[in-house]
């Protein structure tokens, strides 16, 4: 038998801070999170659901609308049952009641016994509270036990390092005569990192003065945080509460349920209010109003749960987010910061958080109902102020996942850290290779936009966090929507925004663009760009950008599955095993080993599926329009219709253009063999679907596996029906088919890489103009300003490809000395991009009344962007004016960063 792993810490028995670790306390590991559903839905049978779904109140309300269709109406099962049986059945619902009668007393024995503990640990706590304010000294025997037994065991060098290290805290100068330990709360709170996330600098002043954090048990199920303050500038009350109530009912296996929080009111002083900012508008004169911010303090005014009558709206998941962060805090702070609060202080709890190994999303970017992934915090990425409320809580709510104290698993876990490295993709990093730097990894000396904070993205279709993240760290102003959103309400968004970031479903035709009188770039986080005007976008100044092939090897692999699948029906098995049918068949199951595999479109995707497929023993041979080189031993052959005529399995890789629609349709489903399969990931339009289902009952085409389809919902729910699509049911019961919603490049590795990616391109443009990875305008680039170019400006101009233009422009420009400037042009638009020098501060006002008279002038200039490095001009109106004319205008000053 293998010895036991030896180490100091299993000598360790009874269970102290340093071997425990911060697990939740029994009421609250067992209470239930906040859930808009769960809270609305009083009315559900609870005794009726099964234990997975007490445990995943989001889950029960999938089931509910479901379910409530159902209440009342007998499946008929029970009452076909002999009576005798039935007499059984009903007896057992007896016995199983009185199980739930001592369920709800265990709990409440639980409740009981926590607060007998919290009686005896009080004492301790006050004493806690006496010796961080410099009220009381411990004493030599609280001193010693305090050393740890590692602390005891530390060598004089180790000791000497650890002394040595520690200089930049000894720099903070905290008088040797300080009372108490200065800023104790304030620095286990940020140790505390769902807590730290919410923590802004300006925040930091005021907690300085939190004296104590106090829990106590209310009467009813609940309890209330109470924070102690001294007396400070920012508000007059003595303490803040906040109290959480759970329900009076216990749910399932007698769970408390969380109810609401509510906060108490904060005095704040004149002009002290933490939770708002003041911010221009963006008008010529300017204006000062008050928005809502980032701040801690927030947390005194929970999110209110939606009421029964109130629709779960745009923001209903927004308010889900916000209840299960709001809970998720109550919690920390209960279960684990003020019990330990010494171990926060120094750190050493952090050792007991259950990290993930490089925590990035854990979930799938569409899922609406589930939470967002965990994000990679680094070190350097800092609480901003101007982050926008949702992603702030959803990154503090990320960490909080990250360190395993969510409790709501919706989706199968892979093990994280097998699969956590990222693979190597253009931007993913991976095991070895080294990253492309980002714009963020650039030196200090580069110039960024000064005016970033007032740069207005807005992401839907739940784009990365690591693009999300990207984006907010530039200080642009973010919002972040998980689901795509209804033409009137793109319309209402797309307005105000500069830049806007899709995935595959936001359709950007020029009706909406019209719309769009401020924005200057659109970020498709992903491959296909088919669901934008790319023409439209150009004609009008709008750079697109996209991630060529991030994803490619993540369809790729699916494509691998779904070939394997359709050979060996599994779909169709597994289906039967889970309605209980146990069907043993090997007709018309197949190795694939030998088979012949036809890839139509033989790029990105096609070329990397060529050789895995060849992994496997397959042919290969594929068809495109172009004469590419074979991978392997792939044969490329010179029509389609021989394409169709020899591959077992086919699969399309081409783009949505008019000459792929319907592609495949009854013509081409007649050239295929009888019996070959037929596979889509590239857009639905490629498919005739009739003739597919009719190819399908004729038994022409044994299975097929479709990602893709003509009209695709906006965001997750039961929405593939006959509704979206007329065919959708015929679909549906069709044998041996594999339908899946999309999910072609939805992996970790593509959706992260996609992120990075795609947010460096949208950086690169907003802040230096630069359009390397453009889709759609000429790409241009010139060496960045830097610090040693001061009073330098860089005029960009995306004018019409017509002769004129440039003599005017640089008649203009040519007042100053014109270091370097480069202009392209695709079709019909062009790009001219000049760096200029000498420029002064009034300079610069000159410089923008002639390029904004020319531009009145010249209709061709589609769209004007001047950065500048020029010394901080003093006129805060012209920070950023966004014409909201026929010409769009975005001025920036920048700033040395670092
Ligand atoms: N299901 C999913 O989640 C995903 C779907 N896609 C779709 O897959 C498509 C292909 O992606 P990639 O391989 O990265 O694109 P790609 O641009 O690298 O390759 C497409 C290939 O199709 C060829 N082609 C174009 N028209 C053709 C025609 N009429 N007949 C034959 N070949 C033709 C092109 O010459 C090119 O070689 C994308 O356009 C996108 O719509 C991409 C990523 C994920
Ligand atoms: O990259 C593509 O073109 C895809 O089809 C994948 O789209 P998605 O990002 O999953 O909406």
């Amino acid at each position: 038998m293998a010895e036991p792993i030896k180490g100091r810490k299993a000598e360790q028995a009874a269970p102290t801070p340093q071997n425990t670790p911060a697990n939740n306390a029994p009421i609250s590991s067992r209470a239930q999170q906040p859930n808009v559903a769960s809270i609305k839905e009083e009315d559900l049978d609870a005794r009726a659901a099964a234990s997975i779904f007490a445990q995943n109140p989001k889950l029960i309300s999938i089931m509910q609308n479901k379910l409530d269709s159902l209440v009342g109406r007998p499946s008929g099962y029970i009452e076909s049952l002999p009576p005798t049986i039935q007499r059984r059945v009903a007896g057992l619902k007896g016995v199983q009641k009185d199980h739930a009668k001592l369920e709800a007393q265990f709990q409440e024995e639980v409740l009981e016994l926590e607060k007998k503990y919290f009686a005896k640990f009080t004492p301790l706590y006050e004493k806690r509270a006496k010796i961080v304010n410099g009220k009381l000294e411990p004493t030599e025997e609280e001193v010693a036990a305090g050393k740890t037994a590692e602390e005891q065991e530390e060598s004089e060098e180790q000791k000497a390092e650890r002394l040595d290290t520690s200089g930049e805290e000894a720099a903070k100068k905290i008088p040797d005569d300080a009372p108490g330990i200065p800023e104790f709360w304030l620095s286990a709170m940020k140790n505390q990192i769902t807590l730290a996330e919410l923590i802004t600098d300006r925040d930091e002043s005021a907690l300085k003065y939190l004296s104590d954090i106090r829990m106590e048990y209310l009467d009813r199920p609940g309890f209330r945080l109470i924070f102690d303050f001294a007396e400070n500038e920012f508000f007059t009350n003595k303490t803040l509460s906040k109290t959480y109530f759970y329900q009076e009912d216990t749910g399932y296996g007698g769970d408390f349920i969380y109810d609401h929080a509510e906060g108490e009111n904060i005095e704040w002083k004149p002009n002290q209010d933490l939770t708002v900012r003041t911010e221009n508008t963006k008008q010529t004169r300017i204006i000062k109003k008050t928005i809502p911010t980032n701040s801690f303090f927030n947390f005194f005014n929970p999110p209110k749960p939606l009421k029964e009558d109130e629709e779960e709206e745009d923001g209903a998941s927004d308010i889900e987010e916000r209840l299960e962060l709001d809970y998720q805090l109550g919690e920390d702070i209960k279960e684990k910061l003020i019990p330990r609060a010494i171990d926060w202080f120094t750190g050493e709890a952090l050792q007991y958080e259950e990290f993930g190994e490089d925590d990035e999303d854990y979930d799938d970017e569409d899922d609406e109902d589930d939470d967002e992934g965990s994000d990679d915090k680094d070190d350097e990425d800092e609480t901003d102020d101007d982050q926008d409320l949702p992603s702030m809580i959803s990154a503090a709510r990320d960490i909080a996942r990250a360190s395993g104290q969510s409790t709501q698993h919706e989706v199968s876990r892979s093990p994280e850290v097998t699969f956590r490295p990222s693979s190597p993709g253009s931007y993913g990093g991976g095991i070895g290779l080294s990253r492309v730097p980002t714009y963020s990894d650039r030196p200090a000396k580069q110039l960024t936009a000064f005016a970033t904070e007032d740069i207005k993205i807005l992401l839907l279709e739940n784009v990365n966090q690591t693009g999300r993240e990207a984006l907010t760290k530039q200080g642009y102003q973010v919002e972040a929507l998980k689901s795509s959103l209804a033409e009137d309400q793109l319309i209402a968004k797309i307005r105000d925004v500069h830049v806007i970031g899709i995935r595959s479903k936001t359709k950007l035709n020029a009706r909406i663009l019209k719309e769009a009188k401020n924005l200057i770039a659109i970020g498709c986080f992903c491959i296909g760009t088919n669901q934008v005007d790319l023409q439209y976008a150009a004609q009008h100044g709008i750079a697109v950008f996209n991630s060529p092939f991030s994803n490619s090897r993540s369809v790729a692999e699916l494509m691998v599955a779904e070939v394997i699948t359709l050979a060996r029906q599994l779909g169709d098995r597994s289906m039967e095993m889970h309605q209980g049918t146990w069907n043993k068949v090997s007709t018309g199951c197949w190795e694939v080993r030998g088979k012949t595999l036809g890839i139509v479109g033989y790029g990105h995707i096609g070329s990397q599926l060529s050789v895995l497929a060849e992994a496997l023993g397959m042919s290969v041979i594929y068809y495109d329009t172009l004469n590419l080189m074979a991978l392997g031993s792939a044969k490329q052959v010179g029509t389609l219709d021989t394409l169709l005529h020899q591959a077992d399995f086919v699969t399309l890789h081409v783009p949505e253009l008019p000459e792929t629609k319907n592609m495949i349709g009854k013509a081409q489903f007649e050239l295929m063999k009888k019996g070959s399969y037929l596979i889509n990931a590239s857009r639905g339009s490629v498919i005739d679907i009739p003739a597919l289902i009719e190819a399908s009952r004729s038994g022409k085409i044994a299975g097929a596996a479709l990602d893709v389809y003509p009209s695709e919902p906006a965001g997750n729910g039961d929405f593939f029906n006959n509704e979206l699509n007329s065919w959708a049911k015929d679909l549906r019961s069709l044998k041996n088919i594999i339908l899946t919603p999309h999910i072609g490049g939805s992996t970790e590795e593509a959706q992260s890489a996609i992120g990075i990616e795609v947010s460096d391109s949208l950086i690169r443009y907003v802040n230096e103009g630069v359009t390397v990875g453009a889709v759609n305008l000429p790409e241009v680039t010139l060496r960045s300003v830097t610090t040693d170019e001061p009073d330098h400006i860089r005029v960009i101009f995306i004018h019409r490809n017509v002769p004129g233009v440039l003599k005017k422009v640089n008649e203009i420009l040519s007042e100053h000395n014109v270091e370097k400037q480069m202009t392209d042009s695709r079709r019909d638009v062009a790009y001219l991009m000049a760096d200029i020098s000498n420029v002064s501060g009034r300079n610069l006002q000159e410089l923008y009344d002639s390029l904004e008279a020319l531009s009145c002038m010249v209709s061709e200039i589609l769209l004007r962007h001047m950065l500048t490095s020029c010394s901080p001009h003093h006129d805060p109106d012209i920070a950023l004016i966004t014409d909201t004319l026929e010409v769009k205008w975005a001025f920036a000053r920048y700033k040395t960063l670092g």
